[in-house]
């Protein structure tokens, strides 16, 4: 190409830095690559750990080839400080303009994109999104320029760069538009799992990803607003902003059950952060026993109450016992008497203090010796630290502390509390009446835990227990999603976890499905021990289309009054479609209806009360098609997944078919959560939703 066009067409002049980035990045691999550790590592060990370390390295500056290496550009005003560039971690990541044009004279450029690249020299060709000179990207407007002269987006189609799309924030004369790009981005079909978002944040999106690691955010929002986008992306952030405290002290993302967490495992990873565990609430406290029973709803629902930390903490306590006789240590031919009350005494202070009880098991036996240390010296000896340790190893020692502060086995207590009625009774006294206790003791009373059938809720109470007598490790950082469903003690149990880290708290009222669900969110952070967090509100929705979701919002006023309506992005005229057919015809038009979604691009959800799935996989075997179960991942071969909708909680498809949502209202215990988990069911669609009904569809939809 002639060299005059070269410097004149934008998209030329883009594609040649794309291209210059891609060799920039290829040569950070290489040099990567070449490293020779053989010098520098004194032992095998060493070695290992700084191979996995350049190997995790070399991953990390791999070239995609379907995610571009930058989606955007700023042209600022004026030169940009050097604080202000450089990220966290390090590196001015700051281009020098690129053929002088677009009239600026003094500003500076940047490319923004999904990590760090830089050339030879170490000027950057590309910025991490994360860094602060990255964020007027996300967030300058025509109000408030934030020094951005000229913002530009970049399209791609299949990794080319085909399009870009500019705004001159400083220009009066120039009118605000949607981006284009930004649209087509929103409305690309679905396959395959989530996908990130760096490319698109939103402003109030934005503001929740950076908000600081000092302080636990809560965010309310309707279905599609983006809660799990969000909540991945502020992880990756914090982990780029204080990487090197949370590595130290790790982070986690909380989910609902495995299916989800298959969906969204990969976002992390292509944003580059390998490290974060995914877990759910029964991973987290499933440690100690296995879970093999299930609990009524009634019984689930006691258990999971936060008066049941107060019972679990009196139970503990109560082993705690006065002592009757004095503790006798023979050392040679002496004898050293520590009285009755002065162990009690000890005793009496140990409870005093904010100490676990399994840190005062430890320490009594020492302050037991330190009174037999002081009598030695008052004889005349001069004992050391040894002495100490020997006689608090002293087997009259072990035998008073063993009688005074036994230890505490957590999962033996709670069995014992939920099969000695007299044992509950007691602890309980004014917590739970007595129909409560009699709800949660076990029909039939295990003889060890090991036989016990344990639940989930019990494994939770487990949890507690085993951190009433040592501290839970505390994490940096917690993300919980569809927090709405936790149960008080779960809100304990994650919450220890992150006790001297922050959370990220996700949910939204609406779609909160068990018996238990959150009824605010200032109970829930009060339960999570982070009572001090700020709670926003997302309220524009980026997945249901907006006939659809005016469709599910009728539902609000029963199932959630006071919650506002999402506003949807998304246009999508024709979008839903409401179909009665005779019951004996149902099963033939669900199949029918996904056939007609088949046709279209992307991924089909077929969504159906729990009870409902084996007649509906019979009915799509019969006609030849093929299905996925939720967690599975969708390609472009095997576009079908058959989902229940007890699983279709944060998931979602191009197409949804519903089937019956009668059925889906009755398959709950009682009609408020039944009404809920129909509206999770409704609002799975991105792109059109075909609801097929034999019974009459509840009132509430009319
Ligand atoms: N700023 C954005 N740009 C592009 N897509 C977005 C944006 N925000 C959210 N999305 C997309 O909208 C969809 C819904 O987002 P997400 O699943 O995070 O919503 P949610 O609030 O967690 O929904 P739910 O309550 O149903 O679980 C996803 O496909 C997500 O990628």
């Amino acid at each position: 190409m002639p060299a005059h066009e070269e410097s004149s067409n934008p998209l030329v002049r883009e594609r040649a830095h794309l291209a210059a980035s891609r060799a920039a990045l290829r040569a950070m691999r290489e040099d990567v690559q070449a490293l020779d550790i053989r010098d520098v590592t004194a032992n095998w060990v060493n070695a290992e750990v700084l191979q996995s370390q350049i190997d995790d390295r070399i991953k990390s500056l791999a070239d995609l080839a379907h995610t571009p290496l930058f989606f955007g550009r700023l042209d600022y005003q004026h030169l940009v400080g050097t604080e202000t560039a450089e990220g966290a971690s390090g590196g001015v990541a700051r281009s020098a303009p690129a053929g002088g044009g677009c009239g600026r004279r003094e500003g500076e450029r940047f490319y923004i994109g999904r990590r760090h690249v830089h050339d030879a020299h170490g000027d950057p060709m590309v910025i991490d999104w994360r860094a602060p000179v990255s964020q007027p990207f996300y967030q300058a407007s025509r109000n408030n320029p934030l020094d951005v002269d000229h913002r530009r987006r970049f399209g791609y189609t299949g990794g080319e760069l085909t399009a870009y799309e500019d705004e001159h924030l400083t220009d009066p004369t120039e009118t605000e538009q949607t981006s284009k790009l930004l649209q087509a981005e929103i409305e690309r079909p679905r396959v395959g799992p989530m996908r990130d978002i760096v490319a698109t944040i939103q402003p109030e999106q934005d503001e929740i990803v950076r908000s600081d690691l000092g302080g636990t955010v809560c965010v309310q929002g309707g279905p599609g607003t983006g809660k799990t986008a969000v909540g991945l992306h502020r992880v990756a952030y914090l982990l780029y902003a204080h990487r090197e405290r949370l590595a130290r002290t790790g982070t986690l993302v909380v989910g609902p059950n495995r299916s989800f967490l298959h969906y969204i495992e990969q976002v992390l990873p292509a944003l580059g952060e390998m490290e974060v565990r995914q877990a759910t609430v029964e991973d987290l406290v499933a440690s100690r026993v296995e879970v093999r029973g299930t609990d009524e709803s009634a019984a689930a629902v006691i258990k999971g109450d936060a008066r049941m930390a107060e019972v679990l903490r009196r139970a503990v306590r109560s082993h705690v016992t006065t002592p009757a006789e004095p503790v006798v240590v023979v050392r040679g031919s002496r004898r050293w008497r520590v009285p009755a009350y002065e162990i009690e005494e000890m005793t009496v202070e140990l409870l005093a203090r904010d100490m676990r009880y399994g840190a005062a098991h430890e320490a009594l036996p020492q302050r037991i010796a330190h009174a037999v240390l002081v009598r030695m010296e008052e004889a005349g000896e001069a004992p050391d630290d040894r002495v100490q340790n020997a006689v608090a190893r002293n087997p009259a020692v072990k035998a008073a502390v063993k009688a005074i502060w036994p230890a505490v086995d957590p999962a033996k207590l709670v069995l014992r509390i939920l099969t000695d009625a007299e044992f509950l009774a007691t602890h309980a006294e004014g917590l739970l009446t007595g129909d409560e206790q009699k709800q949660i003791l076990m029909a039939r009373p295990a003889r060890s835990v090991k036989s016990a059938r344990w639940t989930a809720a019990d494994a939770v109470l487990i949890d507690e227990a085993a951190d009433l007598v040592a501290r839970t490790h505390s994490l940096g950082h917690v993300v919980i999603d569809e927090a709405q469903d936790l149960s008080p003690m779960q809100y304990r149990a994650v919450g220890r976890r992150c006790s001297t880290g922050s959370a990220t708290v996700l949910g939204d009222l609406a779609q909160g499905t068990t018996p238990w669900s959150t009824r605010s969110w200032e109970q829930a952070l009060f339960h999570l021990g982070k009572s001090d967090a700020v709670v926003e509100e997302l309220t524009a929705g980026f997945r249901v289309p907006r006939e659809v979701i005016a469709y599910a919002s009728r539902l609000l006023p029963s199932i959630a009054p006071g919650l506002a309506p999402v506003e949807s992005v998304r246009e999508a005229p024709g979008s839903l479609a409401v179909r009665e057919v005779a019951v004996a015809d149902l099963d033939a038009a669900v199949v029918a209806a996904c056939e007609e979604s088949l046709l279209q691009e992307g991924s089909i959800g077929l969504i159906a009360a729990d009870a409902r799935i084996p007649a509906l996989s019979a009915a799509l075997a019969a006609a030849g098609h093929s299905f996925l179960s939720p967690g599975q991942e969708t390609t472009a071969e095997s576009r079908l997944t058959l989902v229940p909708a007890s699983l279709a909680k944060g998931l979602e498809y191009d197409y949804v078919v519903l089937d019956e949502p009668a059925a889906v209202v009755d398959g709950e215990p009682d009609e408020r959560t039944g009404l809920r988990r129909l509206y999770v069911a409704l609002t799975r669609a991105v792109s059109g939703l075909v609801v097929l009904h034999a019974a009459p569809l509840p009132d509430q939809l009319g």
